[in-house]
Order: structure tokens, then C-alpha cells, then sequence
């Protein structure tokens, strides 16, 4: 799957790790645990969740990674962008030692993600938020459209591993999904000719994302519940029948979804952005931007870290409630309300403890964005030339609200993460420019001028709507 240059088996296989010669290594271990824990488990078992039932997170060797100073990573990385080389032409396979350093090339599934564009939002940091030094992460701009490629590479290529080296009787994989998880884990796993089966809610999510996975050759099962009942419904399959799990909640997907922290530092020249804003749903990549520039600053390729904030459809918020309350209270799960930001519809997100962890670990913080406000904040970016989904919306609206309120300085260098594309959304745009929202002004729609086919009506309406502009 590579996107320009067959990797045929023989390419593959020139490409022997040499990870073992240098001893590094990765485990499952419980997420935050007391240092005092030996608890730990093989990347090959199959197992979600540490023995009094916390999330588990993948933990690298630090030791043998630390062999080698901050200038050799950057050096190493450096020199694998825009490669064909397989795997490391993929960004997440260019930090293949950081993400899985024990698994062969050869049972890597990979369609060279990442390495996406860091896009200098020049016209709307200007013109919206007066801001000279903004840039948008187009994450979305990937394989299946969304950055859930970068996690879903390194799932299925274990689950390979597992098959192809006979390891566990792996017969699917399987998720949840508000349509993103779905779309990546069908193709990754049509790819590889492993089995995918999906669990959607009913009616919610958009028809260009039910389409993936029906295409790519899936079990598609349209529930009559929302993404929470989905989550749980596929836990208990998953811990029921010999189908993995391919949600967040599994630390292997966090590895691959971290990579996109380092490839912004990478764009940078290794600079360190002030601020990177992340829309949060099931708070799965939350953490994984943390973990990605936590790594480099421990091993040595940076100094700092940025302040992070995650960004929330004030419709489905139970992290923004959280942080609200001053993270003190206990956690309460939302029923989450429908919102045009669909992929974040999630009242109950697995990842709560990793990204509550994450925030607390850089001065982070947590915004919320209404529905006229994520709306009005992503048609401005599209008259900005950009073309963002919804979510990218949540966190284009953040990053007005902090501006506005001074948090976020004018000169502050800042990072929007857009997480997927607009194309899969587009119903969404099409509602609000043609001013069909209940109780929305739209302010921002441009909708289409129905003309007559004649001359004098055409010039009429040029007149009035672009020379008069232009005077
Ligand atoms: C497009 C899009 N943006 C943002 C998110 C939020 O990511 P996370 O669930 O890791 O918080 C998701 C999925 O939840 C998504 O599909
Ligand atoms: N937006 C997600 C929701 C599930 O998140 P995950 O990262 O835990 O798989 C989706 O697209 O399904």
C-alpha cells in the first residue's frame, strides 16, 4: 500500500529491523501506575484494560532509547521524510523505533499516512483572530480522511503479526465508531485481508463516512443506540469472541496517533509551537499529542512542551464539564446531544483518565464551542481557502474564544489540529449555506445565485455582486 512505489515482498523484506540489535523494546503496562507496579503484559497478548480494570498504555524502553542523544533522532527522522523506503516513507513508520520497534516490516500495513501538510492559515490568523503565526495540522487530509489512519496502521499491522506468525486466534477486528475508527480499521484491514466489523449508531453519522466502510468490504452493523452504546456493546463482543478491539481504548493505537506531535516539531525545525489545539471526543489523541511531545522532550529533542487545549461541541462536553468543576469532583459521564460536529458525539469517552492526565501535565486547558459557533468558525476557514470538517470547527471556535479572552497572545505561535476531511461533511455545508439550520443565522453562507440564462440578467448580477464590491 504504499503511495508511490509498490512494496513488493522483496522490498519489504531488505528492510530487516535492527531494532533488536539495540534492545529496544515496548510493553503494555497500567496507564499512570504507582512506580512501584511490575505489572506489564507482551504486546502480543490480547488484552484492553490492567488488572483492576484502568486503561493500559504501551511503554517503550526509555533506557535504550536514551542510548542515543536528542540530534541522532532528529537526524534519523529527518532523513526518512518523503522516502519510499518501506515502511519509513509512512510518518508514523519514520518513527518506527518510538511506535513498535519489535514488529517486521514485513507485517507492517501500511499506506505511507502521515507526513501531512502543516498549513500556514495565513488569511484567517490575519483576518479572524489577528494572529500572524497560525497553522492548521491537516491530519484530515489522509488516506481515509481522517487521522485515525496513523493509529489504525499500527493496530492492524499487530494484528498481522498475531495472524501471520500464528500467535492468537485473531478472526476480525472490530470497533465503534462515530465514522472515522470505522473508515480507517475497514481499509487498513481490506488491505490485509483481515476481516472488519463495525459498530455504528444508527442515523448519526454522515453518509459519506457509512460509505467507507460498506466499500471497503466490512460488517457494517447500524445499531439503534448512540457511539457510548456502540463502545460498550463492543467490549463485551470483543471480550466475548476472538475479535479485537480497535477503539483508543487500545494503548496500540495511541503509538501511531502520537506520531503526528512529532512531526509537527519536525515541520518546525524542531521548534516548539506555544499551543496545539485538539478537538476531544472519545480524548484518545489528546494524549497521544501529549505523549508524542513528552517523548521528545525526554529523549532529548526539545526543551518544552506546548500548552495544549482540547476543544469540545458544547453539545456533547462532559471533559470541558470536568475541568470546569476544577478536575476535583468525580467524573460524570453526559448523555451527548446531537451535534453537526458528529464524530464527536460522545458522552462517555474511554480515554478520560489519559487525557484529564495529559492536561494536568501542561498547563492545558479545555474550551467548548456551541453549534452557531463551530458552524460560523469553519465556514470562515473555507472562505479562508481552507475546507475543515465540523470538528475542526470545535477547534477553530476554541482558539477565537482564547484569543478574545487574551489567553492566547496575538503573537503566540499556534497549531489547529484538523482531524478530518471536509468532503466527508459536506451535508453539513450544504445546510448552512443555504441557511436551512433552525434558529442558526449562518452569517457566514454564500449561497448559490439562481440566474436567467441571459446576458443582461448575468451582468445585472455581477454588477451588484462583484463590481460594486470591488469599488
Ligand atoms: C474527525 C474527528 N475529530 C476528532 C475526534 C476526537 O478524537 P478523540 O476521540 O481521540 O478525542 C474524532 C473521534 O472521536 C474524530 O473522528
Ligand atoms: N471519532 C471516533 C470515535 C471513536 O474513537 P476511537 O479513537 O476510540 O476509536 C470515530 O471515528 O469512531
Amino acid at each position: 500500500m504504499s503511495s508511490s512505489q509498490p512494496a513488493d515482498e522483496a522490498n519489504r523484506s531488505q528492510h530487516i529491523t535492527y531494532s533488536n540489535i539495540y534492545g529496544f523494546s515496548a510493553k503494555y503496562v497500567p496507564f499512570n501506575a504507582d512506580p512501584s507496579s511490575t505489572e506489564s503484559y507482551s504486546l502480543d497478548e490480547i488484552i484492553y484494560t490492567s488488572a483492576s480494570g484502568g486503561l493500559l498504555d504501551v511503554q517503550h524502553d526509555m533506557e535504550a532509547l536514551k542510548k542515543f542523544d536528542g540530534q541522532y533522532w532528529k537526524s534519523l527522522f529527518d532523513s526518512r521524510i518523503g522516502k519510499t523506503t518501506w515502511p519509513y516513507g509512512s510518518g508514523v513508520w519514520s518513527k518506527k523505533e518510538w511506535v513498535l520497534p519489535e514488529i517486521d516490516s514485513e507485517h507492517i500495513v501500511s499506506a505511507f499516512e502521515g507526513n501531512s501538510n502543516l498549513f500556514w492559515a495565513e488569511r484567517f490568523g490575519k483576518t479572524v483572530v489577528g494572529m500572524n503565526d497560525l497553522w492548521v495540522k491537516q491530519c484530515g487530509i489522509s488516506h481515509t480522511g481522517s487521522f485515525k489512519d496513523l493509529g489504525m496502521t499500527v493496530l492492524v499491522s499487530q494484528v498481522n503479526r498475531l495472524r501471520k506468525l500464528g500467535k492468537k486466534p485473531v478472526v476480525g477486528v472490530g470497533c465503534a465508531s462515530t465514522g472515522d475508527t470505522s473508515a480507517a480499521l475497514s481499509a487498513y484491514c481490506a488491505a490485509a485481508g483481515i476481516p472488519a466489523i463495525v459498530f455504528l449508531p444508527a442515523n448519526k453519522i454522515s453518509m459519506a463516512q457509512l460509505v467507507q466502510p460498506i466499500a471497503n468490504g466490512a460488517k457494517v452493523l447500524s445499531l439503534d443506540t448512540d457511539f457510548d452504546g456502540c463502545m460498550q456493546l463492543i467490549r463485551e463482543v470483543t471480550a466475548e469472541l476472538p475479535i479485537y478491539l480497535a477503539n483508543s481504548l487500545n494503548g496500540l493505537r495511541i503509538e501511531g496517533q502520537k506520531t503526528a506531535a512529532i512531526e509537527i516539531l519536525q515541520q518546525f525545525d524542531w521548534q516548539v509551537p506555544d499551543w496545539v489545539i485538539v478537538p476531544g471526543g472519545n480524548l484518545g489523541n489528546i494524549y497521544a499529542f501529549y505523549k508524542g511531545f513528552h517523548m521528545c522532550k525526554e529523549l532529548g529533542l526539545v526543551d518544552r512542551l506546548p500548552r495544549l487545549v482540547c476543544a469540545q461541541a458544547a453539545n456533547a462536553n462532559p471533559l470541558y464539564l470536568h475541568y470546569k468543576s476544577g478536575w476535583d469532583s468525580e467524573f460524570k459521564p453526559v448523555r451527548a446531544k446531537t451535534t453537526f460536529a458528529s464524530a464527536i458525539q460522545i458522552g462517555d469517552p474511554v480515554s478520560i483518565d489519559r487525557a484529564v492526565f495529559a492536561l494536568k501535565n501542561c498547563d492545558g486547558i479545555v474550551e467548548e464551542a456551541t453549534e452557531e459557533e463551530l458552524m460560523d468558525a469553519m465556514s470562515q476557514a473555507d472562505l479562508t481557502g481552507m475546507f475543515v470538517c465540523p470538528q475542526t470547527g470545535v477547534a477553530l471556535s476554541a482558539l477565537i474564544k482564547l484569543r478574545n479572552k487574551g489567553v492566547i497572545a496575538a503573537t503566540d505561535r499556534t497549531v489547529v489540529v484538523s482531524t478530518a476531511h471536509g468532503l466527508k461533511f459536506a451535508q453539513a455545508k450544504i445546510d448552512y449555506h443555504s441557511k436551512a439550520i433552525p434558529d442558526m443565522a449562518s452569517q457566514f453562507a454564500n449561497p448559490p445565485i439562481e440566474v436567467k440564462a441571459k446576458l443582461a440578467a448575468v451582468m445585472d448580477v455581477l454588477q451588484n455582486e462583484v463590481l460594486s464590491d470591488s469599488n
